[in-house]
Protein backbone atom coordinates (compact mmCIF):
# COMPACT_ATOMS: atom_id res chain seq x y z
CA UNK A 1 0.00 0.00 0.00
CA UNK A 2 0.89 3.36 -0.76
CA UNK A 3 2.55 4.79 2.49
CA UNK A 4 0.54 7.75 2.22
CA UNK A 5 -2.56 5.95 2.18
CA UNK A 6 -1.49 3.48 4.84
CA UNK A 7 -1.11 6.57 7.43
CA UNK A 8 -4.70 8.20 6.07
CA UNK A 9 -6.09 4.34 7.22
CA UNK A 10 -3.75 4.21 10.54
CA UNK A 11 -4.11 7.54 11.46
CA UNK A 12 -5.88 9.55 14.42
CA UNK A 13 -6.81 13.18 15.24
CA UNK A 14 -4.04 15.39 16.66
CA UNK A 15 -1.38 13.50 19.22
CA UNK A 16 -3.75 10.35 18.85
CA UNK A 17 -4.45 10.09 22.41
CA UNK A 18 -7.99 8.84 21.44
CA UNK A 19 -6.70 6.41 18.75
CA UNK A 20 -4.36 4.64 21.66
CA UNK A 21 -6.97 4.77 23.86
CA UNK A 22 -9.32 3.08 22.61
CA UNK A 23 -7.04 -0.14 22.23
CA UNK A 24 -5.40 0.46 25.56
CA UNK A 25 -8.16 1.10 27.47
CA UNK A 26 -9.16 -2.81 26.75
CA UNK A 27 -5.39 -3.61 28.54
CA UNK A 28 -7.06 -1.89 31.78
CA UNK A 29 -10.33 -4.40 31.45
CA UNK A 30 -10.31 -7.66 32.94
CA UNK A 31 -12.43 -10.54 32.68
CA UNK A 32 -13.56 -12.46 35.83
CA UNK A 33 -14.67 -15.90 34.27
CA UNK A 34 -17.64 -18.08 35.70
CA UNK A 35 -16.22 -21.56 35.85
CA UNK A 36 -19.24 -25.09 35.84
CA UNK A 37 -21.21 -23.20 33.34
CA UNK A 38 -21.91 -26.52 31.43
CA UNK A 39 -21.37 -23.86 27.77
CA UNK A 40 -21.37 -27.20 25.68
CA UNK A 41 -21.33 -25.54 22.05
CA UNK A 42 -21.65 -21.72 22.38
CA UNK A 43 -24.02 -19.96 19.59
CA UNK A 44 -22.77 -16.70 19.13
CA UNK A 45 -25.47 -15.37 16.41
CA UNK A 46 -27.59 -12.89 17.52
CA UNK A 47 -30.42 -10.93 15.50
CA UNK A 48 -30.18 -6.94 14.84
CA UNK A 49 -33.21 -4.68 13.33
CA UNK A 50 -34.82 -8.68 12.18
CA UNK A 51 -31.64 -9.88 10.45
CA UNK A 52 -30.10 -12.60 11.89
CA UNK A 53 -26.33 -12.66 11.71
CA UNK A 54 -23.53 -15.46 12.41
CA UNK A 55 -21.67 -13.27 14.88
CA UNK A 56 -21.90 -10.10 16.95
CA UNK A 57 -19.09 -8.76 15.20
CA UNK A 58 -19.88 -5.92 12.26
CA UNK A 59 -17.71 -4.31 9.94
CA UNK A 60 -17.63 -0.67 10.64
CA UNK A 61 -18.29 2.46 8.17
CA UNK A 62 -14.50 3.35 7.01
CA UNK A 63 -14.42 4.81 3.31
CA UNK A 64 -11.59 4.73 0.33
CA UNK A 65 -11.84 0.82 -0.08
CA UNK A 66 -10.15 1.25 -3.38
CA UNK A 67 -7.04 2.64 -1.87
CA UNK A 68 -6.27 -0.44 0.12
CA UNK A 69 -7.79 -3.35 -2.55
CA UNK A 70 -8.36 -3.12 -6.46
CA UNK A 71 -11.55 -4.99 -5.62
CA UNK A 72 -12.35 -2.38 -3.27
CA UNK A 73 -15.81 -2.11 -1.27
CA UNK A 74 -17.22 -4.98 -3.24
CA UNK A 75 -14.52 -6.90 -1.45
CA UNK A 76 -15.48 -5.68 1.80
CA UNK A 77 -19.40 -6.92 1.27
CA UNK A 78 -18.59 -10.65 -0.01
CA UNK A 79 -15.97 -11.04 2.91
CA UNK A 80 -18.45 -9.81 5.80
CA UNK A 81 -21.57 -11.49 3.93
CA UNK A 82 -19.09 -14.81 3.45
CA UNK A 83 -18.87 -14.72 7.70
CA UNK A 84 -22.38 -13.76 8.00
CA UNK A 85 -22.34 -9.97 9.31
CA UNK A 86 -23.34 -6.64 8.31
CA UNK A 87 -20.81 -4.36 6.49
CA UNK A 88 -22.01 -0.84 7.09
CA UNK A 89 -21.25 0.77 3.45
CA UNK A 90 -19.52 4.39 4.05
CA UNK A 91 -20.60 7.65 2.46
CA UNK A 92 -17.63 8.07 1.46
CA UNK A 93 -17.23 4.40 -0.51
CA UNK A 94 -15.12 4.69 -3.51
CA UNK A 95 -17.97 2.23 -5.58
CA UNK A 96 -21.44 2.86 -6.29
CA UNK A 97 -23.37 1.03 -3.08
CA UNK A 98 -25.42 -0.49 -5.81
CA UNK A 99 -22.25 -2.35 -7.27
CA UNK A 100 -21.30 -3.07 -3.14
CA UNK A 101 -24.75 -4.33 -3.29
CA UNK A 102 -24.39 -7.04 -5.87
CA UNK A 103 -20.93 -8.61 -4.13
CA UNK A 104 -22.46 -9.32 -0.89
CA UNK A 105 -25.16 -9.02 2.29
CA UNK A 106 -26.57 -7.48 4.49
CA UNK A 107 -25.91 -3.94 4.38
CA UNK A 108 -26.63 -0.85 6.05
CA UNK A 109 -25.58 2.44 4.69
CA UNK A 110 -23.40 5.90 6.55
CA UNK A 111 -24.75 8.67 6.06
CA UNK A 112 -23.48 12.10 6.81
CA UNK A 113 -26.59 13.83 6.50
CA UNK A 114 -26.09 17.26 4.24
CA UNK A 115 -26.87 20.67 4.56
CA UNK A 116 -28.65 19.93 0.92
CA UNK A 117 -31.78 18.14 2.14
CA UNK A 118 -32.93 17.29 -1.78
CA UNK A 119 -29.45 15.77 -2.09
CA UNK A 120 -29.34 14.13 1.57
CA UNK A 121 -33.11 12.46 0.52
CA UNK A 122 -31.26 11.51 -2.93
CA UNK A 123 -28.58 9.41 -1.37
CA UNK A 124 -31.06 7.65 0.96
CA UNK A 125 -32.92 6.59 -2.00
CA UNK A 126 -29.89 5.27 -3.86
CA UNK A 127 -29.07 2.95 -0.27
CA UNK A 128 -32.99 1.83 0.40
CA UNK A 129 -32.86 0.30 -3.65
CA UNK A 130 -29.90 -0.86 -3.12
CA UNK A 131 -31.17 -3.25 -0.04
CA UNK A 132 -29.70 -1.36 2.80
CA UNK A 133 -31.21 -2.32 5.48
CA UNK A 134 -30.42 0.06 7.98
CA UNK A 135 -28.89 3.78 8.16
CA UNK A 136 -26.18 4.78 10.20
CA UNK A 137 -26.07 8.72 11.11
CA UNK A 138 -22.66 9.70 12.00
CA UNK A 139 -23.19 12.89 14.41
CA UNK A 140 -19.71 13.11 15.92
CA UNK A 141 -18.12 15.32 12.93
CA UNK A 142 -19.60 18.85 12.66
CA UNK A 143 -16.30 19.80 11.37
CA UNK A 144 -13.38 17.64 9.94
CA UNK A 145 -11.12 15.83 12.54
CA UNK A 146 -7.14 17.29 12.54
CA UNK A 147 -5.11 14.20 10.94
CA UNK A 148 -1.84 15.86 11.24
CA UNK A 149 -0.18 12.68 9.37
CA UNK A 150 -2.36 13.69 6.35
CA UNK A 151 -1.45 16.97 6.64
CA UNK A 152 2.18 16.17 6.75
CA UNK A 153 1.98 13.79 3.90
CA UNK A 154 -0.35 16.55 2.00
CA UNK A 155 -3.08 14.04 1.45
CA UNK A 156 -6.17 16.05 1.16
CA UNK A 157 -8.47 14.15 -1.84
CA UNK A 158 -8.54 11.22 -3.89
CA UNK A 159 -6.45 10.33 -6.64
CA UNK A 160 -7.56 11.06 -10.18
CA UNK A 161 -9.88 8.58 -11.30
CA UNK A 162 -11.39 7.89 -7.77
CA UNK A 163 -14.58 9.31 -6.18
CA UNK A 164 -16.86 9.51 -3.34
CA UNK A 165 -19.33 7.11 -5.65
CA UNK A 166 -22.43 7.65 -3.56
CA UNK A 167 -22.01 11.40 -3.91
CA UNK A 168 -23.18 11.67 -7.25
CA UNK A 169 -26.20 13.99 -8.22
CA UNK A 170 -28.38 14.10 -10.96
CA UNK A 171 -25.68 15.59 -13.25
CA UNK A 172 -23.56 12.84 -12.48
CA UNK A 173 -20.96 15.26 -10.44
CA UNK A 174 -19.89 13.81 -7.44
CA UNK A 175 -20.22 16.61 -4.50
CA UNK A 176 -17.34 16.99 -1.99
CA UNK A 177 -19.13 15.48 1.50
CA UNK A 178 -19.89 18.59 3.84
CA UNK A 179 -19.45 18.21 7.42
CA UNK A 180 -22.70 19.95 8.76
CA UNK A 181 -21.72 22.46 12.10
CA UNK A 182 -25.46 23.15 11.94
CA UNK A 183 -26.42 19.45 12.38
CA UNK A 184 -28.95 19.52 14.92
CA UNK A 185 -31.53 16.90 16.33
CA UNK A 186 -34.64 18.04 13.99
CA UNK A 187 -32.28 16.79 11.23
CA UNK A 188 -32.73 13.33 12.81
CA UNK A 189 -36.55 13.95 13.18
CA UNK A 190 -36.58 15.37 9.35
CA UNK A 191 -34.86 12.03 8.26
CA UNK A 192 -36.93 9.65 10.17
CA UNK A 193 -39.90 11.26 7.92
CA UNK A 194 -37.81 10.52 4.90
CA UNK A 195 -37.16 7.00 5.31
CA UNK A 196 -38.73 3.65 6.96
CA UNK A 197 -35.74 2.26 7.23
CA UNK A 198 -33.82 1.81 10.88
CA UNK A 199 -31.71 4.58 12.31
CA UNK A 200 -28.72 4.33 14.07
CA UNK A 201 -26.82 7.31 15.40
CA UNK A 202 -22.76 7.00 15.24
CA UNK A 203 -20.59 8.40 17.47
CA UNK A 204 -22.19 9.03 20.96
CA UNK A 205 -20.08 8.98 23.76
CA UNK A 206 -22.21 11.20 26.79
CA UNK A 207 -25.12 9.15 28.60
CA UNK A 208 -27.23 12.57 28.40
CA UNK A 209 -27.24 12.26 24.11
CA UNK A 210 -28.14 8.40 24.32
CA UNK A 211 -31.12 9.44 26.33
CA UNK A 212 -32.05 12.08 23.77
CA UNK A 213 -31.44 9.19 20.88
CA UNK A 214 -34.39 7.52 22.48
CA UNK A 215 -36.46 10.28 22.84
CA UNK A 216 -35.80 11.23 19.26
CA UNK A 217 -36.99 7.90 17.64
CA UNK A 218 -33.76 6.48 17.03
CA UNK A 219 -33.51 2.73 16.30
CA UNK A 220 -29.99 1.88 17.59
CA UNK A 221 -26.94 4.15 18.67
CA UNK A 222 -23.17 3.13 18.01
CA UNK A 223 -20.63 4.47 21.22
CA UNK A 224 -17.93 5.60 19.06
CA UNK A 225 -15.25 8.08 18.83
CA UNK A 226 -14.62 7.40 15.04
CA UNK A 227 -11.85 5.22 15.69
CA UNK A 228 -9.78 8.63 17.59
CA UNK A 229 -9.98 10.62 14.39
CA UNK A 230 -12.24 13.21 15.28
CA UNK A 231 -11.71 14.81 18.93
CA UNK A 232 -8.68 14.03 20.15
CA UNK A 233 -8.77 13.68 23.70
CA UNK A 234 -12.15 12.45 23.90
CA UNK A 235 -12.78 9.58 26.03
CA UNK A 236 -12.07 5.81 25.08
CA UNK A 237 -15.10 3.81 23.74
CA UNK A 238 -15.22 1.01 26.23
CA UNK A 239 -14.95 3.87 28.71
CA UNK A 240 -18.28 5.44 27.70
CA UNK A 241 -19.92 2.53 27.15
CA UNK A 242 -21.12 1.43 30.50
CA UNK A 243 -22.55 4.75 31.12
CA UNK A 244 -24.21 4.78 27.96
CA UNK A 245 -25.72 1.49 28.32
CA UNK A 246 -27.50 2.33 31.78
CA UNK A 247 -28.89 5.46 30.57
CA UNK A 248 -30.46 3.51 27.32
CA UNK A 249 -31.47 0.77 29.73
CA UNK A 250 -32.26 -1.44 27.02
CA UNK A 251 -34.72 0.24 25.29
CA UNK A 252 -32.94 0.32 21.76
CA UNK A 253 -29.63 -2.02 20.72
CA UNK A 254 -26.12 -0.16 22.19
CA UNK A 255 -23.02 -1.39 19.48
CA UNK A 256 -19.50 0.02 20.07
CA UNK A 257 -16.59 0.29 18.25
CA UNK A 258 -12.84 1.41 18.74
CA UNK A 259 -9.80 -0.67 19.55
CA UNK A 260 -11.22 -4.15 19.44
CA UNK A 261 -8.50 -6.86 18.49
CA UNK A 262 -9.40 -10.01 20.16
CA UNK A 263 -12.00 -12.05 21.11
CA UNK A 264 -11.61 -10.78 24.67
CA UNK A 265 -11.83 -7.11 23.54
CA UNK A 266 -15.59 -8.57 22.19
CA UNK A 267 -16.16 -10.17 25.23
CA UNK A 268 -15.96 -7.20 27.61
CA UNK A 269 -17.69 -4.72 25.17
CA UNK A 270 -20.54 -7.12 25.25
CA UNK A 271 -20.44 -7.64 28.75
CA UNK A 272 -20.51 -3.85 29.31
CA UNK A 273 -23.77 -3.94 27.33
CA UNK A 274 -22.99 -3.73 23.89
CA UNK A 275 -25.19 -5.90 21.40
CA UNK A 276 -22.56 -6.14 19.02
CA UNK A 277 -19.29 -4.48 17.91
CA UNK A 278 -17.43 -3.04 14.44
CA UNK A 279 -14.51 -3.27 13.23
CA UNK A 280 -12.75 -0.78 11.12
CA UNK A 281 -9.06 -0.47 10.55
CA UNK A 282 -8.32 -4.54 10.97
CA UNK A 283 -10.71 -4.76 8.06
CA UNK A 284 -9.15 -2.08 5.83
CA UNK A 285 -5.86 -4.37 6.65
CA UNK A 286 -7.29 -7.58 5.87
CA UNK A 287 -9.09 -6.40 2.78
CA UNK A 288 -5.30 -5.01 2.11
CA UNK A 289 -3.61 -8.38 2.81
CA UNK A 290 -6.10 -10.72 1.12
CA UNK A 291 -9.30 -8.84 -0.56
CA UNK A 292 -12.47 -10.78 -0.18
CA UNK A 293 -10.87 -13.73 1.38
CA UNK A 294 -9.02 -11.42 3.93
CA UNK A 295 -11.91 -9.90 5.19
CA UNK A 296 -14.07 -12.75 5.59
CA UNK A 297 -11.10 -14.76 7.25
CA UNK A 298 -10.23 -11.86 9.60
CA UNK A 299 -14.01 -12.29 10.97
CA UNK A 300 -13.91 -15.45 11.19
CA UNK A 301 -10.95 -15.97 13.41
CA UNK A 302 -12.18 -12.48 15.31
CA UNK A 303 -15.59 -14.88 16.07
CA UNK A 304 -13.89 -17.94 16.49
CA UNK A 305 -11.33 -15.99 19.34
CA UNK A 306 -14.84 -14.76 20.62
CA UNK A 307 -16.25 -18.49 20.79
CA UNK A 308 -13.12 -19.50 22.57
CA UNK A 309 -12.84 -17.07 25.31
CA UNK A 310 -16.36 -17.55 25.85
CA UNK A 311 -15.93 -20.91 27.15
CA UNK A 312 -13.26 -19.89 28.95
CA UNK A 313 -15.10 -17.14 30.86
CA UNK A 314 -18.18 -19.65 31.29
CA UNK A 315 -20.88 -18.05 28.66
CA UNK A 316 -22.89 -20.08 25.95
CA UNK A 317 -24.09 -17.02 23.95
CA UNK A 318 -23.95 -13.14 24.23
CA UNK A 319 -27.09 -12.64 26.30
CA UNK A 320 -24.55 -14.79 29.13
CA UNK A 321 -22.04 -11.73 29.02
CA UNK A 322 -22.84 -9.09 32.11
CA UNK A 323 -21.22 -6.45 33.75
CA UNK A 324 -19.99 -8.85 36.67
CA UNK A 325 -17.92 -10.20 34.45
CA UNK A 326 -15.51 -7.16 33.97
CA UNK A 327 -13.37 -6.19 36.40
CA UNK A 328 -10.58 -2.62 36.02
CA UNK A 329 -7.40 -4.18 36.74
CA UNK A 330 -5.36 -1.56 39.62
C1 LIG B 1 -9.71 4.94 7.35
C2 LIG B 1 -10.96 5.18 8.11
C3 LIG B 1 -12.06 5.73 7.46
C4 LIG B 1 -13.24 5.94 8.16
N1 LIG B 1 -14.31 6.40 7.49
C5 LIG B 1 -15.47 6.58 8.14
C6 LIG B 1 -16.61 7.02 7.44
O1 LIG B 1 -16.57 7.24 6.24
N2 LIG B 1 -17.74 7.20 8.15
C7 LIG B 1 -17.81 6.97 9.49
O2 LIG B 1 -18.86 7.15 10.10
N3 LIG B 1 -16.74 6.52 10.18
C8 LIG B 1 -15.58 6.32 9.52
N4 LIG B 1 -14.51 5.84 10.20
C9 LIG B 1 -14.65 5.46 11.63
C10 LIG B 1 -15.05 3.98 11.75
O3 LIG B 1 -16.38 3.80 11.33
C11 LIG B 1 -14.94 3.46 13.18
O4 LIG B 1 -15.64 4.33 14.04
C12 LIG B 1 -13.52 3.28 13.67
O5 LIG B 1 -12.64 2.92 12.64
C13 LIG B 1 -13.48 2.21 14.76
O6 LIG B 1 -12.21 2.11 15.30
P1 LIG B 1 -11.14 0.98 14.88
O7 LIG B 1 -10.57 1.40 13.58
O8 LIG B 1 -10.16 1.07 16.02
O9 LIG B 1 -11.84 -0.36 14.83
C14 LIG B 1 -13.32 5.62 9.54
C15 LIG B 1 -12.21 5.07 10.18
C16 LIG B 1 -11.06 4.83 9.48
C17 LIG B 1 -9.90 4.21 10.20
C1 LIG C 1 -14.10 14.74 2.86
C2 LIG C 1 -14.01 13.23 2.77
C3 LIG C 1 -14.66 12.67 3.95
C4 LIG C 1 -14.22 11.28 4.18
C5 LIG C 1 -14.64 10.90 5.54
C6 LIG C 1 -14.13 9.61 5.92
C7 LIG C 1 -14.04 9.52 7.37
O1 LIG C 1 -15.01 9.61 8.08
C8 LIG C 1 -12.77 9.32 7.98
O2 LIG C 1 -12.70 9.13 9.20
O3 LIG C 1 -11.76 9.36 7.27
Amino acid sequence: MDPVHADFFAGGAGEERTLRANVTAYDRLRIVPRVLRATGDRDLRITLFGTGLATPVLVAPTAFHLLAHPSGEAATAEGAAAAGTVMVVSMAATQPVERIAEAGGPLWFQLYPQPDLAFTEHVVRRAEKAGCRALVVTVDSPVFGRRERDTRNGFTDLPAGLACENMRDATGRARDIVMDPGLGWDRLGWLRTVTGLPILVKGILHPADARLAVEHGMDGLIVSNHGGRQLDGAIASVDALPAVAEAVGGRIPVLVDGGIRRGTDVLVALALGATAVLVGRPVITALGGGGAAGVRDHLRTLTADLDHVMALAGARRPADLTPDLVAVAR
